[in-house]
């Protein structure tokens, strides 16, 4: 058990958390991915289908993260996210959409006061993180002052892959601190992590350092969302949930593009940890385009029939 005095002696050094994380149990990565793939292969009732495209569609962080991003397109994205298919009030809605800093107002202004679909931002010099301190907390703080419930941070890879933890661990503690209450969902960008061992300890890290979320990726590195790699992300959770009693969310981003992809990160969570995670409040999948193919198959399995992409407005 980790109780807080040995939280804060772990937290205390550069060579104790070193410690603690080096000492954390090696993935057996053969184990991971053999894991992973048997889950990806099995097939669900229609019935359960239906319950598991309803909930992965509320558990979307609706994304989109582009250069050419205009208050337009997000005022868009928005009414899709709270009605992602306007003929048919069934549909949930999803749980936030995720812009950019300087598009937080516009979305928190489309969405409307008390929104039930949060508005979550991107900071700390999103995606390669490679500002100062200085800048992630303006950088962050802007965003929850224009409305952010939620900031998604990346961390310093660089400082992570050099081995300099304490770096990291004090700037997640500082950008935390920044957010206020927005909830911090901090990314990993699992794929220039280079090994299993890294996304467990990187897991870690962000998890001791008081990250509500820990997040697979940016979406503009490949590989990106991963389900060896959520795998490995949701057993961090799990351990470190039995070990400090605090529950912490997942975050798999970036290339999860259709309804079977979904599905499979559904079972992942549901054989790995359970239904205590099988909730918007503590599992999202991050996706620029994965609504439309979720709106589609639901409607195939209500009609028969598949309405086809122009059916549906353009993610
Ligand atoms: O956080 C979400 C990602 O940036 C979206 O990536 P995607 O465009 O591959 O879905």
């Amino acid at each position: 058990m980790l109780d807080d005095a040995r939280l804060s002696d772990i937290a205390s050094s550069e060579a104790s958390l070193r410690r603690f994380l080096h000492g954390l149990p090696g993935v057996d990565q053969t184990g991971a991915e053999a894991r992973a793939a048997a889950l990806a292969t099995r097939s669900i009732k229609t019935t359960a289908k239906q319950y598991a495209i309803d909930l992965a569609i509320s558990m979307i962080d609706l994304t989109t993260l582009e250069g050419q991003d205009t208050p337009g397109k997000v005022r868009a994205l928005c009414a899709k996210a709270l009605r992602p298919d306007p003929s048919d009030r069934t549909v949930p809605r999803v749980a936030a959409v995720c812009v950019y800093p300087d598009l937080v107002a516009t979305a928190k202004e489309a969405l409307g006061p008390n929104s039930p679909v949060k508005v979550a931002s991107v900071a700390t010099g999103f995606p390669s993180g490679r500002t100062s301190l200085a800048v992630k907390e303006a950088d962050t703080r802007e965003a929850v002052a224009a409305g952010a419930d939620e900031v998604d941070m990346v961390i310093d890879r660089g400082a992570f892959l050099a081995g300099r933890y304490g770096e990291v661990f004090d700037e997640i503690v500082a950008v935390k601190q920044a957010a206020g209450d927005a909830h911090l969902k901090v990314i990993l960008e699992t794929g220039e992590l280079a090994t299993y061992d890294n996304v467990r300890r990187a897991s870690w890290l962000a998890m001791l350092a008081g990250g509500d979320f820990i997040k697979t990726s940016t979406g503009k590195v490949a590989p990106a969302a991963t389900l060896p790699v959520t795998l490995v992300m949701l057993e961090a959770v799990r351990d470190f949930r039995e070990a400090t009693g605090r529950q912490i969310g997942v975050k798999p981003a970036g290339g999860i593009r259709t309804s079977k992809d979904a599905i499979k990160y559904l079972v992942l969570v549901n054989e790995t940890v359970g239904d205590d995670w099988l909730d918007p409040d503590w599992f999202r999948l991050g996706a620029s385009s994965l609504l439309n193919d979720l709106l589609m198959q639901r409607q195939k399995i209500a009609t028969g029939r598949y309405a086809g992409p122009d059916y549906f407005t353009l993610d």
